[in-house]
């Protein structure tokens, strides 16, 4: 939902006209469906009124002459009724269709917009709460286009429309008399404890995105619950967001029922003016009584589209602070982006240079790499060693550009790499890290994430070098094995393995490995390293590890400190 004016105003701060703004702009494809929408709603609600019109002149022509002929007004009465039932259906109808279209176009535009900022951006916001605004920010907007906007204009052009035609037609003391209780209702009284309604609106959502961050992490950490008897002190969290929930809900229903309590009032009020009035203005000789009975009629139509405003404010509220929280997540910049104009890449193997590279997280005070330089040779392995917290997976950050370095310079194959584009970046580094994210779908799907067009027999090819190939055979379903939630129902040692096929399939010229065997029993951390050697052979390699220990063979053995390169050990083998 880009909007270059707007964007420029930190998305908590614009106006309800500057989101209403955007956000039409945003829904520019479905203005077309929406207007079809608007058009037969006025005449919808216009056949709504002129029927009640209609029957009250009807009522009124029979009580003056009792013998007039009744059979062409009610003909009348039910073509108009049916046509007023077709126009309904294709407001709904088209309503429907900019609802499933806008849905669509808002979550796209949300992931669009998530993704570039990963996994930087993605990682220091909390998931429950990404995901609220993902899914529960994204219907409400939708609620926008689909239920607000045309009843709010509506609202607007069928009252303006009946007070011209009654001062006009009928008489335009009556219209003058009906005029303020149409604004009131329509204007006014939805507007009353706005600025309170918007401050409940915007907590509870904000503790809609608690409640489900704390759920969220509860079904994560289940184990670790349990383990520590923290059940109860979880759930006490759980309901005290469900309170902040329901407090702010309080405050938005207690409105409610203050304005629905006046706008009742009103309507009342303005029909029993109109008809004194009108009484008045019959006994002065201004107007006749059929003319009054008709004016009463429409001026009791006139309320229905003014009092929608009502229904639809809280709404239009919840759509506006909704927005804001999307645009609030999809306006912040990518950590980095693609240069307009990428170098390509040399053919053949690449060198990995670290040069005098300096980086401090966004945020943090201490810097987490200071002035390291250090090579990578094409086709040789590195291995970067130290303790934890000097900075290594900061390399691979800086790498794979999750960041860019705030000194120095990081070349691949000679050539800086915020003068790359990210995906011949990503396509020339694959990096397995310490854990691995395996999605809930077969081994074949999570292996085909790095190459989508890999054949079967690729795919066994990898496994069989990653040593998982048999474990895979012995299974029932072989290739089609679902793996569970994050893979759970492979071993550790097996996810690591899937990582490590994915990285052959991918089949980059560079392969970074971070710690890949960290978590992993001596054997199977063996085993893992036997498959690591294997998927080395033609590629330049970066090894990060604890210890020197976990390198089984490097070219060369850097040592990292507190961010700094403390020594570089030439011709490994390391023991
Ligand atoms: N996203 C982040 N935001 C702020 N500071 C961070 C972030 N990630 C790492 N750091 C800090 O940067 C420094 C280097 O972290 P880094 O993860 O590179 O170390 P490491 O050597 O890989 O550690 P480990 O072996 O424990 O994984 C640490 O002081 C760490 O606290």
């Amino acid at each position: 939902m880009n909007a270059p004016a707007a964007a420029a105003t930190p998305a908590s701060q614009l106006t309800r006209r500057q989101i209403s703004a955007r956000l039409v702009r945003f829904g520019r494809p479905v203005l077309a469906p929406l207007g079809l929408s608007l058009l037969c709603r006025l005449a919808a609600q216009t056949l709504g009124i002129a029927l009640l019109a209609l029957g009250a002149w009807g009522v009124a022509r029979i009580a003056d002459d009792p013998s007039a002929p009744i059979a062409p007004l009610v003909w009348t009465l039910i073509g108009l009724s049916l046509l007023k039932g077709v126009l309904r259906y294709l407001e709904q109808f088209a309503g429907h269709y900019v609802a499933f279209k806008a849905l669509t176009m808002l979550r796209d535009d949300f992931y669009a917009r998530l993704a570039p900022q990963s996994p930087a951006g993605i990682l220091s916001r909390r998931s429950g709460d990404l995901l609220s605004r993902a899914t529960k920010d994204v219907d409400r907007v939708e609620v926008f286009f689909a239920h607000t906007l045309v009843p709010a204009v509506a609202a607007v052009i069928v009252p303006v429309g009946v007070l011209a035609y009654l001062a006009l037609e009928v008489d335009p003391v009556l219209a003058l008399t009906l005029a303020p209780f149409l604004v009131a209702v329509g204007a006014l009284v939805p507007g009353w404890g706005r600025e309170s309604s918007g401050r409940a609106a915007m907590e509870v959502r904000r503790a809609r995105g608690d409640v489900a961050q704390l759920v969220a992490e509860s079904m994560q950490g289940v184990r670790e619950i349990l383990a520590f008897g923290a059940g109860e002190r979880r759930r006490a969290h759980i309901a005290a967001a469900g309170e902040e929930v329901a407090g702010g809900l309080r405050v938005l229903g207690a409105w409610t029922a203050r304005r629905r309590g006046v706008n009742a009032g009103l309507v009342v009020a303005g029909l029993v003016a109109v008809t004194l009035v009108g009484a008045f203005r019959v006994a002065d000789g201004a107007l006749d009584w059929t003319s009054l009975v008709v004016a009463c009629a429409i001026a009791a139509g006139a309320f229905a589209p003014v009092l929608a405003v009502e229904d639809v404010a809280p709404d239009l509220e919840q759509a506006f602070t909704s927005a804001r929280r999307i645009w609030e997540v999809t306006d912040t910049p990518p950590a980095t982006t693609s240069p307009a104009r990428p170098v390509p890449l040399p053919d053949g193997p690449l060198d990995v240079v670290f040069e005098g590279v300096g980086f401090t997280y966004p945020g943090a005070t201490a810097t987490a790499l200071d002035g390291v330089t250090l090579e990578v040779p094409a086709g040789s392995t590195t291995a970067v060693v130290g303790p934890s917290g000097s900075g290594k997976s900061t390399l691979v950050h800086l790498l794979t550009r999750s960041w860019d370095p705030s000194a120095g310079r990081v070349l691949l194959g000679g050539v800086d790499v915020r003068d790359l584009s990210l995906a011949d970046l990503r396509r020339s580094v694959a990096v397995v890290g310490q854990s691995t994210y395996l999605f809930n779908d077969t081994i074949a799907a999570n292996l085909r994430l790095a190459r989508p067009d890999a054949t079967d027999a690729e795919l066994a090819d990898a496994c069989r070098r990653a040593a998982l190939h048999d474990a895979i055979a012995a299974m029932p379903a072989g290739y089609e094995t679902v793996v569970g939630e994050h893979g759970e129902r492979l071993s550790g040692g097996q996810r690591q393995r899937v990582a490590i096929a994915r990285a052959l399939l991918a089949d980059a010229p560079v392969l970074v490995l971070d710690e890949a065997t960290s978590q992993l029993d001596v054997e199977t951390e063996a085993e893992i390293q036997a498959a690591f050697a294997e998927a080395a052979v033609g590629r330049t390699v970066l090894v990060i590890a604890h210890r020197p220990g976990a390198v089984r063979t490097a070219d060369r053995l850097v040592r990292l400190d507190a961010g700094q390169v403390r020594a570089v050990e030439e011709g490994l083998p390391v023991a």
